[in-house]
């Protein structure tokens, strides 16, 4: 069972039995109902990635999304190929949050360390920082002295600097600006801003959008003498303008204050989305999802030897790309978006490659995953999770949500200092810290960085009267948006169901990812809408039911049964620490509170104690239910 081509699964580790994802041929009766029809292929077309938060092995649990980095990398390189072949241009971008997500990226002492040379592996003609990269300083000085080096002027980070040791100062990690011109000759001006993102360590420094465009080297790059034909705006930032989070508003007023009519394509991130957002005439952003789900895809075309130094093919397909960015469009661009599925099925499908379509490159990637699965133990299995608890396809308070389901009764059952363990305690979380849904069957040393991937500390003030911390989640609930930009990111996605109407029930989709898709089947997944309607997903399907959820939870053990304790020992992440305090108000000081089990413990240890304590059943035939 050598290669994929047979029907064979893929690459399988047989300690793990993690690789649930049965490697399909398209047109096979076990094939995932798949794309729409074929792409449609612009002067310049763009692939993007952005979120992939660590997630490179692919879903080992949702056969949907279930292709890894190594098909990822033959994707891209066949898409090249294509496009040459067409004689049209192909850039592929990523928008940044390299880390935290996923045991490849966050099982090692510093984040990236294994998972950042196979993401390397793939040659980004464009790139940028997402806060991911800036959280922690170890990080950001690997962003800086190993890959902003080998990524050169591709690397954009138009404002953030990292401390460089040698020179002793903050300096831009990778470069402000890129100009350069295609292979068919269109002239491209890109820049890459991170949101006003204000949670980094101090070896690194974002400087806020708006001064960032008063900065010279930026009037000087928009009022550049060169001819620029398209200029490309990469930003870990979301593309709807109405989002809290957006600064390319801000960048993108500046450039078209001078270019009135330049087009100006944006690639976003950060929210976690699929969306596309029209700004002008001229001017569309997309954003691709989040963990590697979503691949997004925009071409363009409209230049034309009046308008730009393009000279490559006029009509790359045969056929015209037909729609404007606003109906009422006056300007020569058009475009075409669609956000793919991350499976192999796609991507053969988009390749017409069927059985040929592994590349040399591509299997020794998954190999190379594979392996390093194996050398981290991140298949072994530490229980078997009786249920599939979501984030928020159910409501906040419902058995299978997350939280009551399993992050409460955890801390509570493994969050404890033996020493106050006769103390009532009330633990408070953010819910941003909660990454991911946690599937019946094997529960992995992986699933525990998938579902808690950060190392935020236990903290606490102890003997905290009651009435002054019973109060606490209240306050935190209500805080303003700015206050929680560390929170969880408020739900607006418009690509899910109304819970009211038709959502499905955790059970229908249990027996959904449970059953066998065939071609005619419509899988439950994103059903985006955005300002182009309803026909972006490159896939159809049904959409997920998703409630929204506070930024933060709270659990209460040991408390006296039938009354309430007159103190307790309140518990809450280091991540949030600072605004706990603010909350509890006057007398309460950073000097009252100190590490609750001991330092090194976070939010990455509780979920495997809590599973070796409670998901014993049928460990040595554990059901896999994907
Ligand atoms: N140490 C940390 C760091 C981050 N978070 C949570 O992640 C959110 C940001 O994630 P994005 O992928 O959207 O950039 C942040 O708002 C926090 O909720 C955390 O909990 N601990
Ligand atoms: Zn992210
Ligand atoms: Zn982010």
């Amino acid at each position: 069972c050598g290669g994929d081509d047979d029907g064979c699964y893929g690459p399988i580790d047989k300690v793990e039995h993690v690789r649930l994802v049965k490697r399909i041929q398209p047109g096979s009766p076990d094939a995932p109902y798949g794309p729409k029809g074929p792409l449609e292929w612009g002067q310049i077309n763009f692939m993007h990635t952005t979120d992939t938060h660590g997630w490179l092995a692919g879903h080992l649990k949702e056969e949907n999304y279930g292709a890894d980095w190594g098909d990822f990398a033959t994707f891209t390189r066949r898409m090249r190929q294509k496009a040459d072949n067409l004689g049209v241009d192909f850039l592929l971008v990523d928008t940044g949050d390299l880390h935290d997500g996923a045991g490849l990226s966050d099982a090692t002492t510093i984040d990236g360390t294994t998972s950042m040379p196979i993401f390397s592996e793939i040659e980004y003609d464009l790139l940028t920082i997402g806060n991911h990269e800036l959280y922690v300083a170890e990080v950001a000085k690997q962003m800086f002295n190993e890959y902003a080096k080998k990524w050169g002027d591709r690397y954009l980070t138009s404002n953030v600097k990292v401390y460089n040791d040698a020179t002793k100062q903050y300096e831009h990690v990778g470069a402000t600006h890129r100009y350069f011109t295609t292979k068919q000759g269109i002239r491209i001006m890109a820049f890459g801003v991170l949101f006003d993102f204000t949670g980094n360590s101090n070896a690194s420094q974002v400087i806020k959008a708006k001064d960032m465009v008063k900065e010279t080297w930026f009037q000087d790059a928009i009022h550049t003498d060169k001819p620029v034909d398209l200029f490309v705006l990469l930003g870990h930032n979301p593309v709807r303008q109405t989002d809290y989070a957006n600064t390319f508003t801000t960048v993108w007023n500046e450039i078209r204050a001078v270019h009135k009519n330049t087009p100006i394509t944006i690639f976003g991130g950060h929210s976690h989305i699929r969306d596309f957002a029209v700004y002008d005439q001229a001017s569309v952003g997309i954003e691709a999802g989040r963990y590697c789900e979503t691949l997004g895809w925009v071409s363009q075309s409209g230049f034309s030897k009046c308008n730009s130094g393009y000279h490559g093919a006029k009509k790359p397909d045969g056929k015209k790309l037909s729609r404007k960015a606003t109906d009422n469009s006056a300007a020569p661009w058009a475009y075409s978006r669609r956000y793919l599925d991350w499976n192999r099925n796609t991507f053969m499908y988009h390749t017409s490659s069927d059985k040929n379509f592994d590349s040399q490159t591509g299997l020794e990637i998954t190999q190379e995953i594979t392996t390093a699965r194996k050398d981290m133990n991140l298949g072994e299995v530490y229980g078997c999770a009786p249920e599939t608890y979501c984030i928020s396809c159910v409501p906040f308070d419902d058995p299978k949500n997350i939280f009551p389901g399993v992050i409460k009764p955890a801390v509570n059952a493994v969050v404890l200092n033996e020493t106050r363990k006769d103390k009532a305690r009330m633990i408070i979380g953010n819910t941003g810290a909660i990454r991911f849904d946690l599937y019946k069957g094997p529960f992995t040393y992986d699933d525990n960085f998938v579902v808690s991937p950060f190392r935020d500390v236990f903290r606490y003030i102890p003997d905290v009267p009651f009435d002054k911390a019973s109060q606490v989640l209240g306050l935190l609930n209500k805080g303003t948006v700015a206050k929680r930009e560390f929170a969880s990111m408020p739900i607006t996605r418009d690509d899910c169901v109304d819970p009211l109407i038709g959502a499905l029930t955790l059970r229908d989709m249990h027996q959904e990812r449970g059953t066998v898709r065939r071609q005619e089947t419509i899988t439950s997944g994103y059903a985006t809408k955005d300002d182009w309607g309803t026909d972006g997903d490159d896939t159809e399907h049904t959409g997920i039911p998703n409630y929204s959820i506070p930024s933060y939870w709270e659990s209460r053990a040991g408390f006296p049964t039938g009354s309430d304790p007159e103190k307790v020992d309140l518990i809450f992440f280091d991540f949030i620490e600072k605004y706990v305090l603010q909350d509890l108000g006057s007398g309460f000081t950073s000097d009252m509170v100190s590490c609750y089990i001991n330092c090194t413990f976070t939010s990455q240890d509780f979920m495997l104690p809590y599973a070796k304590l409670m998901w014993q059943d049928n460990i040595d035939n554990c059901p896999i239910s994907a």
